[in-house]
């Protein structure tokens, strides 16, 4: 079955911190966020997860693979080495925005995110081994038809970037309530959702609404297996395929084909 587990990283007591004693230097914390980032998704990263950047203080990774003793881990490796602490909030659930909505729950309920003694809690609900050796996540990627001909080679690089926020903003809403899924701008012309069951007209749908309102062509590939690095490995060769074909929408192959492959 789909099942996402995912994580909300948030940075305990961080709006406290930048200003305290006096604001600080605005390219230190540019410079503290980016590595923090950085650091998570070498974490992630390597052990086949995904994490967004999304605003931050706030990220938010999709963890299936990753247990209770590996975000514990990456708690305390985090708190060794940066002047500020993570707390970590865990959901699972077969729509993504229910188990962010979950995961988020747990942080909540432990207080705020600029209490000071609340700090690396870690809160919520894992995928049982049983339950990750049976369930798959999904990962779409998309990619703006032609982004280097429209735009980078023909607008100044922020006349480019209204262009692609433009299209991630209607895509993302759309995305987020018509199926609960979640997506995430990644650089370039990229944006990675993470989707519940989702058919072919429903990514053309996306696709059309993008298209119509906001002026952007989208084309995407689509993977489904039980990590989010090889789910996320099999929709780049399915937009691969997209660029090779002409078409729109790649659904990858089926997960226990993808599973087993090396790629
Ligand atoms: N994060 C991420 N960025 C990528 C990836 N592939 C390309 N990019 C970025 O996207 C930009 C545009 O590259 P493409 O999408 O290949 O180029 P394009 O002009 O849109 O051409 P087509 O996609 O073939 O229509 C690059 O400069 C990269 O910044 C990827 O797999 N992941």
């Amino acid at each position: 079955m789909t099942n996402s587990q995912l994580t909300l990283v948030q940075i305990d007591n961080y709006g406290p911190w930048t200003v305290t004693p006096n604001p600080r230097r605005e390219m230190d914390l540019q410079t503290l966020q980016s590595r923090l980032f950085a650091d998570l998704a070498q974490f992630v990263g390597s052990r086949d997860g995904y994490v967004f950047f999304t605003r931050f203080d706030n990220m938010v990774a999709i963890t299936n693979g990753l247990d209770r003793a590996d975000h514990a881990l990456l708690q305390e490796t985090i708190g060794n080495r940066y002047p500020v602490t993570i707390s970590l909030g865990t959901g699972v659930d077969e729509v993504p925005v229910a188990a962010l909505e979950a995961a988020t729950a747990g942080l909540q309920q432990a207080g705020s995110a600029q209490d000071c003694d609340r700090r690396e809690v870690l809160a919520g609900k894992f995928l049982s081994e049983a339950e990750q050796a049976d369930s798959n996540v999904r990962i779409a990627h998309f990619d703006v038809n032609d982004a280097t001909g429209k735009y980078t080679d023909q607008l100044n690089e922020f006349d480019s970037f209204i262009q692609i926020e433009q299209g991630y903003a209607t895509l993302m809403r759309y995305l987020r309530e018509e199926h609960g899924a979640l997506s995430f701008f990644v650089g370039g012309d990229n944006i990675i959702s993470v989707c519940p069951t989702m058919d072919e007209a429903d990514y053309r749908n996306a696709i059309d609404h993008v298209e119509t309102a906001a002026g952007v062509e989208l084309k995407v590939g689509v993977g489904t297996a039980s990590t989010p690095h090889v789910a996320g490995m099999d929709a780049k060769h399915a937009l691969e395929e997209c660029r090779h074909e002409g078409t729109a929408v790649e659904l990858g192959r089926p997960p226990e084909e993808v599973d087993v492959a090396t790629d």
